[in-house]
C-alpha cells in the first residue's frame, strides 16, 4: 500500500462545519435560515437513507429541512404541481429531487420544472448550461465534491492530464466541464473507448464513475497518479451480506496510485457536504449576502 488515503469523510466534516459557521452569519444577518426541500417519491430503501442523511446533515447546519414524500403511483402532473409550489414558497431555497424516479415519471420534464436558481443539484438545463460557459449557477454536487477533493489533494490542476470514465449527466459530463475550467486536458471515457487501460495510463488524475464494481484496475494506473472513485456498488457477499465497493479495484490501485478515496468514506460524504454548500449559496445569493469565495 502506497497510495495516501483521501479522507473524504473528513473533508465533508470540515466543509459541513464550515457552513455551519456560515449559516449562523447567514441567520444573524437576515434574521432567516437557509431551507431545504427534498422530495422523494415511492419506498426505494437505498433513497429513503440518502434522503434521511440528507435532511440530518442540513438540520446540522443550522438549515430547514422540508421533506415531500409522496406515493410510487403519483403522476407527473401532481409531482410538478409541488415543484412549482415549492419554487414560490420563500422558506425553500434549493429544491431536490431524490433520483431515480418510478418509470411513469419522466426526470427531464420534472428537472425542467425547478426553479434553476433553486435547483442546488445542478441539474437544470440552465444551470449545465451556465457551468459550461463558465456563468455562475449551481454545480451538481457530486462532481463539485471531487473536485474540491482534488483541489486540497493536489493544489493547482492546470496542464494536468484529466480521464473522466463515465458521461452521465450527473457526474461525467459535469465532472470534465470542472476540470477543464481548471485548465485540464480532459478525456472523457466510457463503454465504448478503445484501450481504456491505455488511455487511463496517460493520467495524473482518474474520476471512476462507470457504476461497475472493480472495473479499473491497479496496472491501468499511472504511479503516482490521483484516482477519485465515484462508484457506490453494493455487491453482494457470503452468506447473504453485501458491502459498498468502488468502480476501482481498491487493493491493486492503492499499490500504484499516489493518492486514492476509498469506498464508503471518499466521494458519497462529500456529496452531501456540496448538497448543503449549494442550499446557503442559493440562500446567499437571495439576499446579498457575502460567502468566502473558496466555500
Ligand atoms: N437528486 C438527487 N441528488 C443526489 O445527489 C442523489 C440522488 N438524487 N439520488 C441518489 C444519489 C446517491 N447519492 C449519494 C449521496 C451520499 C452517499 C454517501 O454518503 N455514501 C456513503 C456510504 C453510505 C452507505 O453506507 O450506504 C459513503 O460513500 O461513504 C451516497 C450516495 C446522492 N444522490
Amino acid at each position: 500500500m502506497s497510495a495516501r488515503i483521501i479522507d473524504g469523510k473528513g473533508a465533508a466534516a470540515a466543509l459541513r462545519a464550515k457552513v455551519a459557521v456560515e449559516v449562523a452569519g447567514y441567520r444573524a444577518a437576515t434574521g432567516r435560515a437557509p431551507g431545504l426541500a427534498v422530495v422523494l417519491v415511492g419506498e426505494d430503501p437505498a433513497s429513503a437513507v440518502y434522503v434521511r442523511s440528507k435532511g440530518k446533515a442540513t438540520l446540522e447546519a443550522g438549515m430547514l429541512s422540508f421533506e415531500h414524500k409522496l406515493p410510487a403511483e403519483i403522476s407527473e402532473g401532481k409531482l410538478i404541481d409541488l415543484i412549482n409550489e415549492l419554487n414560490s414558497d420563500p422558506a425553500v431555497d434549493g429544491i431536490l429531487v431524490q433520483l431515480p424516479l418510478p418509470d411513469h415519471i419522466d426526470p427531464n420534464q420534472v428537472i425542467l420544472a425547478i426553479d434553476p436558481d433553486k435547483d442546488v443539484d445542478g441539474f437544470h438545463p440552465i444551470n449545465a448550461g451556465r457551468l459550461a460557459i463558465g456563468l455562475t449557477g449551481f454545480t451538481p454536487c457530486t462532481p463539485l465534491g471531487c473536485l474540491k477533493l482534488l483541489k486540497a489533494e493536489l493544489g493547482d490542476l492546470s496542464g494536468k492530464n484529466a480521464v473522466v470514465i463515465g458521461r452521465s449527466n450527473i457526474v461525467g459530463k459535469p465532472m470534465a466541464m470542472l476540470l477543464l475550467a481548471e485548465h485540464c486536458t480532459v478525456t472523457i471515457a466510457h463503454s465504448r473507448t478503445r484501450d481504456l487501460p491505455e488511455v487511463v495510463r496517460a493520467a495524473d488524475i482518474v474520476v471512476a464513475a462507470v457504476g461497475r464494481a472493480g472495473m479499473v484496475k491497479g496496472d491501468w494506473l499511472k504511479p503516482g497518479a490521483t484516482v477519485i472513485d465515484v462508484g457506490i456498488n453494493r455487491v453482494a457477499g457470503e452468506g447473504g451480506n453485501s458491502h459498498l465497493a468502488g468502480d476501482v479495484d481498491f487493493a491493486s490501485a492503492s499499490q500504484i496510485a499516489g493518492a486514492i478515496t476509498p469506498v464508503p468514506g471518499g466521494v458519497g460524504p462529500m456529496t452531501i457536504a456540496c448538497l448543503i454548500r449549494n442550499t446557503l449559496v442559493s440562500a446567499a445569493r437571495r439576499d446579498g449576502f457575502e460567502l468566502p469565495e473558496d466555500l
